[in-house]
């Protein structure tokens, strides 16, 4: 049992204490077309007004007396201590395929930088040119792509805090990214939790980013303390699934002893659940229509602790009915992205108006461009604070995806 545990997230809608952000940096303008669709972006967001769109985003919660704090700025604190950076960069630099002199050299430009301005250029991507190899092979010169100006990709993906670990009870599973360009956003989340004096030794770790199998934050949602709704999806697989309901329906440390695992479409414009269903009251939820078929039905697969700890699955395919079963409600209210309709609802979905930050019952923050789903959610009687989203939504994530909750209050 942890003592002092440094994450406390038991649902989706407890009011928000302490979130988890990525301010936008200087990885966003090293998007080229060339390389836009494997950095999992569809645009070049103009860099100035996304940033100033993200401290708008980060005042509206600090408004709300919710603590903001900055994953590059717990990876400076870890990196400080010389030994973790060396551990840090062999990692880093061995799961990009560099090894013996190319790591050295590498290393060698790297350790010239500040501890800030490293982490800066981590995100932002290493420059081919700034490495003088003095014995280079055919990688250290062409890499994969001949094409390629960065030795190490940027990751402009990294202002979606919520995805490459997922916080849930005392605990979070630190998760093995499907697409490159992401992983080692989770390398970095692994440094934190292991040395950053706020968590080390103060968090469980159901899952880590060596278990052999996708799985991706967006996909993974706290309906309440002791159930999760988990999407099969692009990005996360049925095996991690099967292995997180493993692990947390025997720890001791766990109180989850059931799993939805939801499966939606597996493409680009819903890579992730939270982009179609999100959780906005005790008994209210957005949904895009999109992810089920004429019938209405969906394949789902619920997920129970057996006696003894063992997975017992049931399927079902009404969404509503299985969502009021698992959290034992009379009835519940889902609110349709775009109203249903068949331009609006697409394009809202699009621009991630079904993906709400809930930072309280009833309460939630989302861009402003989706109008439809805005009004329609106040008409439900939810309270919307409503965020710029010109460039932040061209990386395909809304408030929720921007945001990695490690506190909130217990309903
Ligand atoms: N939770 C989310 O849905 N995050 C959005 C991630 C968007 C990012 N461009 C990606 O494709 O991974």
């Amino acid at each position: 049992m942890i003592k002092n545990p440094a994450i406390q997230v038991n649902s989706e809608i407890g009011t928000l204490k302490t979130v988890l952000l990525h301010r936008p940096g200087a990885e966003i303008e090293n998007i080229t077309p060339d390389t836009m669709e494997r950095l999992l972006f569809d645009d070049i967001p103009f860099l100035k007004n996304a940033q100033i769109e993200h401290d708008y985003f980060a005042k509206t919660l600090q408004d709300k007396g919710i603590e903001t704090v900055y994953i590059e700025q717990l990876l400076e604190d870890v990196l400080a201590d010389s030994a973790v950076k060396d551990d840090f960069l062999t990692r880093y630099l061995n799961e990009h395929h560099y090894m013996n002199d190319a790591m050295k050299d590498i290393k060698g430009y790297l350790n010239t930088l500040s501890t800030h301005d490293l982490v800066a250029t981590i995100y932002a991507g290493v420059r081919r040119e700034l490495v003088d190899f003095k014995h280079p092979n055919l990688h250290d010169v062409a890499g994969s792509d001949a094409e390629n100006p960065f030795l190490m990709d940027p990751l402009p993906n990294a202002y979606f805090t919520r995805d490459p670990q997922a916080m849930m009870g005392s605990g979070l599973t630190i998760n093995y990214m499907t697409f490159e360009a992401r992983r080692p956003e989770s390398l970095i989340t692994e440094f934190v939790m292991k040395y950053h004096p706020r968590f080390a030794g103060n968090v469980d770790i159901w899952l880590d980013r060596n278990t052999d199998a996708r799985i991706e934050g967006g996909d993974e949602l706290v309906l309440n303390d002791h159930v999760l709704a988990v999407g099969v999806s692009q990005r996360t697989s049925s095996r991690a699934i099967q292995a997180l309901a493993e692990e947390l329906f025997t720890n001791e440390d766990s109180n989850f002893d059931t799993i939805v695992a939801v499966e939606i479409p597996h493409n680009h414009a819903m890579m992730h659940l939270d982009t179609v269903f999100t959780m906005v009251n005790y008994d209210q939820f957005t949904v895009f229509p999109g992810i089920m078929d004429d019938d209405g039905k969906m394949n789902i697969n619920v997920l129970h602790a057996g006696d003894q700890g063992q997975v017992v699955m049931e399927h079902r395919t009404n969404l509503k009915d299985t969502l009021k079963e698992v959290l034992k409600l009379d009835d519940l209210d889902l609110i349709e992205t775009g109203d249903g309709d068949p331009i609006i609802a697409p394009r809202e979905q699009w621009n991630d108006g079904s993906n709400n930050l809930t930072i309280a019952p009833g309460e939630v923050v989302t861009y402003d461009r989706n109008y439809v789903s805005i009004k329609l959610m106040q008409e439900h009687g939810i309270k919307v604070n409503e965020i710029k989203s010109s460039e932040l939504a061209r990386g395909r994530g809304g408030g929720r995806c921007m945001s990695q909750p490690i506190w909130r209050d217990n309903l």
